[in-house]
């Protein structure tokens, strides 16, 4: 068992055509189709060479598209037995060569599997809906007191039914959340019972009460997204909250061996995103007001953004894994609720750090 408390994380895509034989003949998904998959693996890299320190992100990047090079532009069928997402997880994981990585699969924006370390499938598929709200209880003057709202997106993680193609679950899931979708969608959150101070926890935590009369035990995760940037996540017992930032720095790797395209001064606009968990305050019905996290937050940001990595005072190295963990110790001092930290470099590829000490957080 991994014990680092830090991941590498990479990403790839391949498009794909497949049938799936074993859905009934009616389902949509049993004819000839095609997607653009995007895979992601996550590991500790604890058993798996790394080139240089620093290299991981790019080791790992390279071997999974090593992997799925061949699915690209292929008929999937005649590579992997029955190519559900979970399939294709699985098939990808055993190839891949990288002892107990989690591996997911996305084949639409709105849905996909994750297969965790322990080899458990997960299925999660997103939601949208347009509604109005105000937090009635934010202090005097807070924008979001004001009647206002959102394009809400929630995204909702199941474990995939025992021996059941993954497909099912997703239809599965589709019909407990249509009530939903017709209470939510063109509708002003706090009218509705329960929902009278409509946080991103409150409703999280709303929708995870009304789905788990559906989904039981299965259910794992209930995510809100308020706007692109910020949300909040309910597992039936806590609270998590995150906000993005983007940063536009340079970097150059110094442990890449001369020649290397990280030895080189180069740069990227990294998506940083900090989870913070807390119990809620009864009051205003959130953990930490978004808003504060991004004021606290700006100390620390100011000190990477438009800056070169590799020259800021006390960051050992400007590789991701690196960053990662100084943005946790920094933003810890100022916002102790801070659990983890996201950091990509580009679209999936990064590491993520938490608090040494805690728990390993919950992947969705
Ligand atoms: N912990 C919470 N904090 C806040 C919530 C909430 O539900 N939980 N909600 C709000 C507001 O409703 C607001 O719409 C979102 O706030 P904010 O982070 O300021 O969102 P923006 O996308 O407008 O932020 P930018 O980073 O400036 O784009 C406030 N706080």
């Amino acid at each position: 068992m991994p014990t680092r408390p830090l991941r590498f994380i990479a990403q790839a895509g391949f498009d794909a055509a497949r049938q799936l034989h074993a859905l009934p003949s009616s389902h949509r998904a049993s004819r000839p189709h095609g997607h653009g998959f995007v895979v992601q693996v996550r590991s500790a890299l604890d058993a798996a060479p790394s080139p240089f320190a620093g290299g991981e992100v790019g080791w790992l990047q390279h071997a999974l598209a090593q992997v799925v090079a061949p699915l690209d532009h292929s008929l999937l069928n005649e590579q992997v037995e029955e190519p559900s997402d979970e399939r294709l997880a699985r098939w990808i994981g055993a190839r891949l060569g990288v002892p107990g990585a989690a591996v997911s699969v996305q084949s639409h924006p709105a849905s996909g599997v994750d297969i965790d370390e322990a080899g458990a499938a997960w299925a999660w598929r997103r939601y949208r809906f347009q509604s109005a709200h105000r937090l009635p209880n934010v202090p005097l003057g807070h924008k979001c007191g004001r009647m206002h709202g959102h394009g809400f997106e929630a995204v909702v993680h199941v474990r995939v039914g025992e021996g059941q193609p993954s497909h099912l679950t997703t239809d599965w899931l589709d019909d407990l959340w249509a009530p939903l979708h017709f209470e939510l969608n063109y509708a002003c959150l706090n009218e509705l019972p329960g929902l009278e101070n409509p946080t991103s926890e409150m409703l999280s935590r709303w929708l995870w009460q009304r789905l788990s009369a559906g989904a039981g035990a299965r259910l794992r995760a209930v995510k809100v997204y308020e706007t692109a940037s910020c949300g909040a996540l309910y597992d039936g017992a806590t609270h998590r909250i995150w906000k993005d930032f983007h940063l536009d720095s340079a970097v150059r790797l110094r442990h890449a061996p001369a020649g290397h395209p990280e030895a080189r001064l180069h740069g990227h606009t990294y998506t940083l995103r900090l989870h913070l968990s807390a119990a809620l305050d009864e009051l205003r019905g959130w953990a930490v007001d978004f808003g504060d996290v991004k004021e606290l937050f700006k100390p620390v940001f100011k000190a990477l953004d438009h800056h070169a990595l590799h020259d800021v005072p006390g960051l050992p190295d400007g590789d991701c894994a690196s960053v990662a963990q100084w943005v946790l110790s920094q933003a810890r001092e100022r916002l102790p609720q801070v659990c983890r930290v996201d950091l990509f470099e580009t679209e999936g590829c990064g590491a993520v750090a938490w608090a040494s000490g805690s728990p390993e957080p919950m992947w969705a």
